[in-house]
């Protein structure tokens, strides 16, 4: 559903990804790991075309996306760091939204699922940290795209919103969604993720199942396992020195 071949970015001399190859398929749920700053959200915005690539090509639904727009009506992303406008009620702005795009929207399941009801008419810029993230998560989801892009979904989430985020995720995969998520929290990977990307240095460094991560490794747990790729890049480092 995404295929991504050769893909490079630069910000000025940093070089944040350097060749990626990478094919995304529908009906899974994806998981880009890496540690801080190794490239996820800057994959994700490639994708997006928020972020335009030096080299390479993305594809989405066999559809080159370089100089393309109308894909993204395919795309519903949840941004790492969302900006709302402080004076609007949740309300107001889930209806601008609405207006702008113009498509049938499942905004109420999503409002009574996040427990965002008793929400509804506060302002935007006097919610906690965790219900923007709600509001953040519903106005990504409430179209039906194929395609959800998500950055950091779980962030200032308390146990009970994680598990209905979980939830979602599973009945999205269900109904054959293409789902790419970016996360820390490596309980949530290995309960939801299908397939494991990890980018380290600006390279896919693994990409494949739980299982096949753990037989690589030899690990047992996904923090072992990726323990084990930091401690191996190290020793190439030092060899390399
Ligand atoms: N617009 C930009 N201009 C300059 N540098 C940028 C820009 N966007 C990202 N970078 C740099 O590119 C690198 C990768 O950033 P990115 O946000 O993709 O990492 P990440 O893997 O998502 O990190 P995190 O886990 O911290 O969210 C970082 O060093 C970041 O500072």
């Amino acid at each position: 559903m995404i295929n991504i071949q050769h893909l490079h970015k630069s910000f000025g001399k940093l070089e944040v990804l350097k060749d990626v190859q990478l094919e995304i398929l529908p009906g899974k749920v994806t998981a880009v790991l890496g540690p801080n700053g190794s490239g996820k959200t800057t994959l994700m915005k490639s994708i997006l075309g928020m972020t335009l690539p030096d080299k390479g090509t993305i594809e989405v639904r066999g559809e080159p996306t370089r100089h393309a727009w109308n894909y993204r009506k395919h795309l519903s992303y949840v941004p790492q760091i969302a900006q709302f406008p402080s004076n609007l009620t949740v309300q107001e702005l889930l209806q601008m939204i609405k207006e702008v795009r113009q498509e049938p929207a499942n905004e109420g399941s999503l409002v009574d699922r996040l427990s965002l009801q008793q929400f509804l008419d506060k302002k935007l810029g006097t919610l906690s940290g965790g219900t923007r993230q709600k509001v953040n998560l519903v106005l990504a989801l409430m179209f039906d795209a194929p395609i959800v892009l998500m950055d950091e979904p779980t962030a200032g989430l308390d146990p009970v919103a994680l598990l209905a985020l979980k939830r979602l995720i599973q009945d999205m995969r269900k109904a054959g969604k293409c789902i790419l998520v970016t996360t820390h929290i490596m309980p949530l990977v290995e309960e939801l993720a299908d397939e494991i990307v990890f980018l380290l240095d600006g390279k896919v460094y693994f990409q494949g199942s739980l299982s096949e991560l753990f037989s690589l490794t030899e690990k047992n747990t996904l923090e072992e396992a990726i323990a084990h790729f930091l401690i191996q890049r190290k020793d190439r480092t030092s060899v390399n020195a």
